[in-house]
């Protein structure tokens, strides 16, 4: 069957992973623990660190100790929902102020608007939040990429190596499994996601492997017509 829907993934896909970690992180690192700090009877905040006490069995951490913790995951890439939700808030300063654009190799760019022009429907999953989702692609150094999607999952879609996630994706899209092309850095995501019956791909940009499924080196190398 056709393939009627894109399904990709950020860090090391659509993006580098330095930017990830040399620009985001840091940045997130720097400034979360004022804004925690000042924004903590914000709602939207205070569910966040609600969430916090309850995923680490802490649930009379002080502000002070929440703090900690979330600097803890992010030192150590914990994919918790929670510190992606706070780090999607705080980069959201980032781009306001003009301090942080996204990175999007342009090979991505240009293949995601080739295929949007197509008509292809294209979605995000990403462990990033969807707030930070659209900011990378809305505030991006090639401009606004927003338009070309469709739709954004994140970890509240559930974890990215977990095949129901992908079936659950699936059911929210309204396209068949058979139909959406998952495009991935991540081995065991790739797993996941044709275990749930997807078509896979996998993103070597830096070289190495993804045993078991189809390597491409960058986007151009991408045609949906014929995966
Ligand atoms: C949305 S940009 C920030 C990406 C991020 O926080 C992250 O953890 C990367 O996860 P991915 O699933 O895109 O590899
Ligand atoms: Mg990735």
């Amino acid at each position: 069957m056709p393939i009627k829907a894109i399904l990709t993934d950020i860090e090391g896909t659509t993006s580098a992973v330095s930017f990830v970690f040399d620009v985001l992180f840091p940045y997130a690192a720097r400034h979360l623990p004022d804004f925690v700090r000042q924004h903590a009877e914000r709602p939207d905040v205070a569910v966040q660190l609600g969430a916090v006490r309850l995923d680490s069995a802490e649930p009379a951490a002080d502000v002070e100790r929440v703090i900690e913790i979330l600097l803890g995951w992010l030192a150590e890439d914990r994919k918790a929902t929670p510190l992606k939700a706070l780090q999607g808030m705080v980069w959201q300063q980032g781009y306001a102020a003009g301090q942080l654009k996204g990175h999007v190799y342009p090979d991505a760019v240009q293949a995601l608007q080739h295929w949007h022009a197509q008509g292809y429907a294209l979605y995000v999953y990403s462990s990033g939040s969807i707030q930070a989702q659209k900011l990378i692609f809305g505030c991006s150094e090639a401009g606004d990429l927003s338009p070309l999607f469709s739709g954004y999952f994140d970890t509240t879609a559930g974890p990215k190596r977990e095949a129901r996630s992908y079936r659950h994706i699936s059911a929210a899209i309204g396209c068949p499994a058979s139909q959406i092309l998952f495009l991935s850095d991540v081995v065991e995501e790739l797993d996941a996601a044709r275990q749930a019956g997807m078509l896979t791909c996998g993103l070597v940009r830096g070289g190495g492997e993804l045993s078991g499924h189809p390597n491409v080196g960058n986007f151009a190398e991408i045609d949906p017509a014929i995966l």
